[in-house]
């Protein structure tokens, strides 16, 4: 019995899979390797599309619900948080909620760790050809009405210190590979935090939460959160929760480096960051962030032009075979 024995699946259902064979550093292309063979074992028909350069998932997933019987063809996307998130942008840009499977494959898969999909992409295949009523997935839409800038979150969207993290990170492509191909996810980001940290800024932010403003003064970071998970697996908002009909705005305030050190090591075993005076997290359904000047922002994990947002956050949701 291998998890893929029942017949319960529609035999007519076609598979569309959009992957990223580079995601994870190669483990893209083993799981959809793997899964190539599973599906033609089981029979199961399906058309496998390559992301070939970034953000190319944006516009794929638009041609192949173009061309997909949406009664009885179904989507699969295969690789990290970036290839998610590029398929759900795509796909909100149609206004259509097509469901998807997801089988991560990435480096981080803060995302999937969140939901709780199965570590293991065979268990997850398994429950992918079995489902029978997709799952709604919050994430979230944000939008800078003056910039025109829109788009889709579904771990978070950070302004500030993480975005530089993340600007680095892109410029230490090699190095982010090599960590990544001995599993070192979080060190992967914690290596870069002594970097950033000397290249921060501070800003003024401007909060609302459900109609309430607060400012901020000396920021490091002011994000929005989906969920608790950021840079591979670091619990950074640990009050956060899928799926409750919520997002957190999150501050952490300028500190020392001792103090910064002291406030990663309660991120990285206690989770008592949350008690820290540098720390504030306010919760809500409608959100917006206002930055004093253009800081280095991220979306998971992929950076944005730097400007001075004036961000409104709301919370969406797409479907899932789980
Ligand atoms: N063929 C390609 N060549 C270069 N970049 C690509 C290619 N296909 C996709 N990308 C880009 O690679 C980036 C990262 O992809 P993805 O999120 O799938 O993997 P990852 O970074 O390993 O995982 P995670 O985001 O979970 O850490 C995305 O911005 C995506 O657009």
């Amino acid at each position: 019995m291998n998890g893929y024995d029942t017949k319960e699946y529609k035999m007519t259902t076609r598979y569309h899979i959009i992957a990223n064979l580079h995601s994870g550093s190669g483990k893209g292309k083993k799981v959809v390797l793997d899964v190539h063979k599973k599906l033609n074992e089981k029979k199961i028909p399906f058309l496998l599309y390559q992301t070939e350069y970034r953000k190319h998932a944006i516009t794929l997933i638009q041609k192949v619900i173009a061309n997909m019987n949406l009664e009885t063809d179904r989507i699969l996307v295969i690789g990290g948080d970036g290839t998610l998130h590029e398929v759900i942008a795509g796909m909100s840009l149609l206004e259509k909620k097509i469901p998807v499977g997801y089988l991560p494959a990435g480096t981080g898969n803060d995302f999937a760790r969140a939901i709780d999909l199965p570590t293991s992409y065979h268990k997850g295949l398994a429950n992918i050809l079995h489902a029978e009523e997709p799952q709604i997935m919050e994430c979230f839409l944000y939008e800078d009405a003056e910039l025109k800038t829109i788009g889709v979150g579904l771990n978070s969207l950070g302004m500030g210190f993480d975005g530089k993290i993340i600007e680095i990170l892109d410029n230490k492509h090699t190095k982010r590979n090599i960590l990544s191909a001995v599993r070192l996810e979080k060190l992967i980001y914690l290596n870069s935090i002594a970097d950033a940290f000397k290249k921060r800024k501070t800003f003024e932010v401007e909060v609302t939460v459900d109609n309430k403003t607060s400012t901020y003064s000396d920021v490091l970071i002011a994000g929005a959160m989906n969920h608790p998970y950021f840079g591979g697996g670091i619990k950074i908002d640990p009050e956060s929760n899928p799926n409750t009909s919520e997002l957190a705005i999150m501050i952490i305030k300028n500190l020392s480096f001792p103090n910064l050190v002291r406030l990663l090591t309660k991120v990285l075993t206690s989770g008592k960051h949350i008690h820290s005076p540098y720390f504030e997290r306010l919760a809500g359904k409608e959100l917006e962030i206002k930055v004093s000047e253009p800081v280095p922002t991220q979306v998971d994990g992929e950076l944005l032009p730097e400007e001075q947002y004036h961000f409104h956050f709301k919370l969406s949701a797409f479907l899932l075979w789980k």
